[in-house]
C-alpha cells in the first residue's frame, strides 16, 4: 500500500544544495532506509516530510494520512535537566503516561540513570534518550535520521529489534543513513540520494534481482560510474 507520493519534490537551498526535483513513492508497513553520503539531501528530504520545512516546487501527496513520531539527527536537549525530566516534557506534548515513559527508558537502559543530569551523559546515552523520546506514543510512522549515530555495535543491534518490533506493530519506519550494510540488513526498501538526485530506489531485493547484485555499494558505484 502507498504511504505517499513525491512528485517532483525540490527544495534547493541558496548554495545550490538540498533535494532537487525528486520523485517518488514510499510503501506503509515497511522499513525504508534513506542512504546517502554527506550533502547527500537524507536530511533536506526527512525534514519535507515531518513538515519542518516546504519544498519549493512539486507535491508529497499521503495517500494515508499519519501521525509521525521522530528521532532528529541534531538534538539539542536542556541538559540541565535530568533524563526522566526530559522524557516526562515530551511525553506531555504526546499525552503519555508515566507508565509508558517507565516503559521506553528501560527499552533504552536507561531507567537506573533517569535522576542524573543529561549534561553528565556520553554521546551514546543523549542518542539513546532521542532514540526513547521517538518511541514514545503510537505514530504510525517513525522517523529516525541518522539513528546509529554515536552508538556502539549493541545498541545498533538493539535498534534494528525496536524497528523490526514496529514493523510487526503495523507501522512504518524511515531511516537515514550512511551506512549501506546497516540498510542492507534491515530495510526492505531503500532510497539512495546523491547530490539532491535519486540515484536507485525500490525494494531491495528487486534491485538486487535486476541488478544481479547483492551489494548496495556495488551497485551504487555503478552508478556513478565508479
Ligand atoms: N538550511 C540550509 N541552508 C543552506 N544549505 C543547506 C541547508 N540545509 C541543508 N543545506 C545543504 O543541502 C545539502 C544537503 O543537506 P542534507 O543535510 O539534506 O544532507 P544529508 O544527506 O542529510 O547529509 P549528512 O549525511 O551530511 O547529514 C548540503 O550540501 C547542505 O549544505
Amino acid at each position: 500500500m502507498i504511504l505517499l507520493e513525491g512528485k517532483n519534490v525540490a527544495k534547493v537551498y541558496e548554495n545550490d544544495r538540498g533535494l532537487k526535483e525528486a520523485s517518488f513513492q514510499l510503501q506503509a508497513g515497511r522499513i525504508l532506509a534513506l542512504v546517502g553520503g554527506n550533502g547527500a539531501g537524507k536530511s533536506t528530504l526527512i525534514r519535507l516530510l515531518t513538515g519542518q520545512e516546504k519544498q519549493q516546487s512539486g507535491e508529497i501527496i499521503w495517500h494515508q494520512p499519519q501521525t509521525i513520531r521522530f528521532m532528529p539527527d541534531d538534538v539539542n536537549f536542556p541538559t540541565m535537566l535530568t533524563a526522566a525530566e526530559i522524557l516526562e516534557l515530551l511525553a506531555s506534548l504526546k499525552q503519555v503516561d508515566k507508565y509508558e515513559q517507565e516503559n521506553v527508558l528501560k527499552r533504552v537502559s536507561l531507567w537506573d540513570v533517569r535522576k542524573q543530569r543529561a549534561k553528565h551523559f556520553s554521546k551514546g546515552m543523549l542518542q539513546r534518550l532521542n532514540l526513547a523520546q521517538s518511541l514514545l506514543g503510537n505514530g504510525s510512522l517513525l522517523i529516525l535520521d541518522e539513528p546509529t549515530n554515536g552508538l556502539d555495535p549493541f545498541w545498533i543491534a538493539q535498534l534494528k529489534n525496536m524497528m523490526l518490533e514496529e514493523k510487526k506493530k503495523g507501522n512504518t519506519v524511515i531511516f537515514s543513513t550512511h551506512l549501506l550494510s546497516f540498510a542492507e540488513e534491515i530495510a526492505d526498501d531503500v532510497l539512495v540520494l546523491h547530490e539532491g538526485e535519486i540515484i536507485i530506489s525500490g525494494a531491495i531485493s528487486e534491485i538486487f534481482l535486476q541488478e544481479n547484485s547483492t551489494s548496495l555499494e556495488e551497485i551504487w558505484l555503478k552508478r556513478l560510474n565508479l
